[in-house]
């Protein structure tokens, strides 16, 4: 197994910790999918204090690593035939996103039917002078992959890999229970407001990752819409 940077994970730990990731990635083939667009979100976000982008996409990582030279979770989405696995899922996406200029790269670390075993993931991220970021949805997956060797573990997944509806509040309790064990936790999905993104890092969170809130715009229009919709007020 190739050993981890601890120089670099010592100083991803000092910038990141307590610290706002935002998420940048736009609705797919939306009109702000572009790669200017995520490149200037991800500038506008950096500007209102978040001291991390997550961004998917090789051409978006490059782009954003050529404007900022703070931390990039890089990420590559596959919609892959028969397999549920979508971040991240191969070897060769984590040597174009190193290459690009992520320094953390996150997969899909969930307990799945995968292309790529979690193993082979972790030792790649690892030869590219990367950080590791596993995206669980489930207690045990986190406590194996933060065993294995992966520095930060995500509650990315959680509520997305069941046959159910995706529930509406974060997953306060997962991130409770991974950070009891000593993990650093990113607190990741659904994290809509800022009182729910502060509640992640009372509970003990390493730092917490948003995404539609502070980037798609379709969403949070459609937040509004609906919230209006049901206010009962007739015009
Ligand atoms: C489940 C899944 O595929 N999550 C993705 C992971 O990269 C993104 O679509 C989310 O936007 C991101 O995790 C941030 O979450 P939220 O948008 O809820 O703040």
């Amino acid at each position: 197994m190739s050993a981890i940077n601890r120089a670099l994970e010592k100083q991803l730990v000092n910038q990141l910790k307590g610290a706002l990731i935002a998420s940048c990635q736009p609705v797919d083939d939306g009109p702000m999918d572009k790669v200017e667009h995520v490149r200037a979100m991800a500038l506008a976000a950096i500007a209102g204090g978040a001291k991390g982008v997550r961004i998917e996409g090789v051409e978006n990582v490059k782009a954003v690593a050529a404007a900022t030279e703070l931390p990039i979770v890089g990420i590559i989405k596959r919609d892959l035939s028969g397999c549920p696995i979508r971040i991240t899922p191969f070897v060769d996406d984590i040597k174009m996103l190193a290459d690009a200029g992520a320094k953390i790269i996150a997969f899909d670390g969930t307990d799945r039917v995968r292309p790529v075993d979690v193993e082979t993931l972790l030792n790649t991220i690892h030869e590219c002078g990367c950080i590791a970021m596993a995206d669980c949805a489930e207690f045990e997956e986190g406590i194996k992959l933060a065993k294995l060797g992966c520095s930060f573990i995500g509650s990315t997944l959680s509520g997305y890999t069941q046959d159910q509806a995706v529930p509406e509040q974060p997953d306060y309790e997962l991130v409770e229970k991974w950070q009891l064990q000593g993990l650093k936790v990113v607190a990741e999905g659904r994290y809509n407001s800022p009182e729910r993104a502060a509640k992640a890092i009372e509970l003990g969170a390493f730092c917490v990752t948003v995404g539609s809130a502070i980037t798609r715009i379709e969403h949070i229009t459609q937040w509004f819409v609906t919230r209006i919709d049901g206010s009962g007020r007739k015009v």
